[in-house]
């Protein structure tokens, strides 16, 4: 196993000129010996790019790659002793599962009998052992894919295991089992696993840190309470959550927020100067507040949503909308009612220019 120390930036185009040519903006990052990472972001925004830079299947434009203080930005995969995992299962149809998930280690020249036991103990793990001596070519595309994450986790020696959207082709509810099995072989085996996805769950279930990535670069690295507690950018309240963060701009003066004509008194503790902020709250911390309470905001309800678990209340003030997750059948509200919103408490937080400042 290794630590992962990247400082680099990478653009596919030469030249590049401005940060819209960047594949991936300067970062400096540090992947911990045995940790278990998500790389989380929307389609495009360079989770492949930095996954492929960590195996040496693309070598950054500028900056380095250690693995454990060693460089290895020019080093190929195999020298960086990588076991990688892609979208759509790699394996060998022709060989039994038994044979797939012994190759990397006959490769090894591993000794048969070390073989024989690593082999049965990662089938064991993903509840394949029955199916140990079944050629790969009658198998179902999951259990395919089930091979193929055999593989990458098979090696006992190697360096990391990278995945690239692994469960793409596996059902959802197989799905779930999997991003546990993971997670629980993470634990026994102790491997450092980095996972790309663009999906929140399939990250924060799988990881202990998820680093969220947009338009080339990482704006967050933080556990599932860090990113839901205190994003500490507007794309990572936007990104994380379901419905993600409230956002409503508005000016601080005097340590209460005004907005479209109303004032909010802020919570004491967080010493802005007086300017143009953002408040972020999450829907989960919006409560319905009696009138002229001094942290709501006076708003217009636009719909109420009861979704079984929960209700969700949508209201708008001017332009500015806001999502409140309440209790399920918890309020009689309907469209069209007036109704104050409790937008300030302890787990309220303010930006300028998109990062957080309070
Ligand atoms: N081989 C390449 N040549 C040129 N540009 C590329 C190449 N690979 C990726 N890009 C560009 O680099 C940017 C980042 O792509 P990347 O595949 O790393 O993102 P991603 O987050 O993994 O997206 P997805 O989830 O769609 O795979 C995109 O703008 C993409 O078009």
């Amino acid at each position: 196993m290794a630590r992962i120390e990247l400082d680099l930036a990478h653009a596919y185009r030469r030249d590049p000129q401005q940060d819209s040519d960047y594949a991936l903006l300067p970062l400096k990052m540090t992947f911990e010996d045995g940790g278990a990472y998500a790389l989380l972001g929307p389609s495009g925004c360079g989770k492949t790019t930095l996954l492929n830079i960590m195996s040496g299947l693309v070598t950054p434009s500028q900056g380095s790659v250690l693995f454990d203080g060693k460089d290895v930005t020019r080093a190929t995969p195999q020298e960086r002793n990588i076991a990688q995992v892609f979208q759509f299962p790699v394996i060998y149809d022709t060989m039994t599962v038994a044979e797939n998930l012994a190759f990397p280690l006959r490769n090894r020249k591993m000794p048969q009998e070390q073989i024989k036991k690593r082999v049965g103990a990662i089938a064991e793990m993903l509840e394949m052992s029955g199916q140990l001596n079944q050629r790969a070519s009658g198998l179902a595309a999951d259990a395919k894919q089930k091979i193929s994450l055999g593989r990458g986790l098979v090696r006992p020696d190697v360096s990391a295991v990278l995945f690239d959207e692994p469960l793409t082709v596996i059902d959802p509810h197989l799905k779930w089992q999997l991003r546990r099995k993971l997670k629980q072989i993470h634990h026994e085996l102790k491997l450092t696993l980095i996972y790309v996805t663009h999906d929140q769950v399939e990250a924060l279930t799988f990881a202990d840190q998820v680093v969220v990535m947009t338009r080339g670069r990482a704006v967050q690295v933080g556990t599932a309470a860090d990113l839901f507690e205190r994003p500490s950018h507007t794309f990572v309240g936007h990104f994380i959550g379901s419905p993600g963060m409230n956002f409503l701009s508005g000016q601080v003066h005097n340590e209460t927020f005004s907005i479209g004509g109303a004032q909010m008194r802020m919570p004491t503790d967080r010493g802005l100067p007086d300017g143009t902020f953002k408040l972020g709250v999450r829907p989960e911390y919006v409560r319905i507040a009696a009138a002229d309470a001094p942290g709501a905001l006076p708003m217009t309800v636009v719909q109420v949503q009861d979704v079984g678990t929960h209700t969700i209340l949508t209201a708008t003030r001017e332009q500015h909308l806001i999502k409140a997750r309440l209790p399920a059948d918890s309020t009689p509200l309907v469209a069209g009612d007036a109704v104050w919103l409790q937008l300030m408490g302890e787990h309220t937080c303010f930006y300028k220019n998109e990062e957080i400042v309070a």
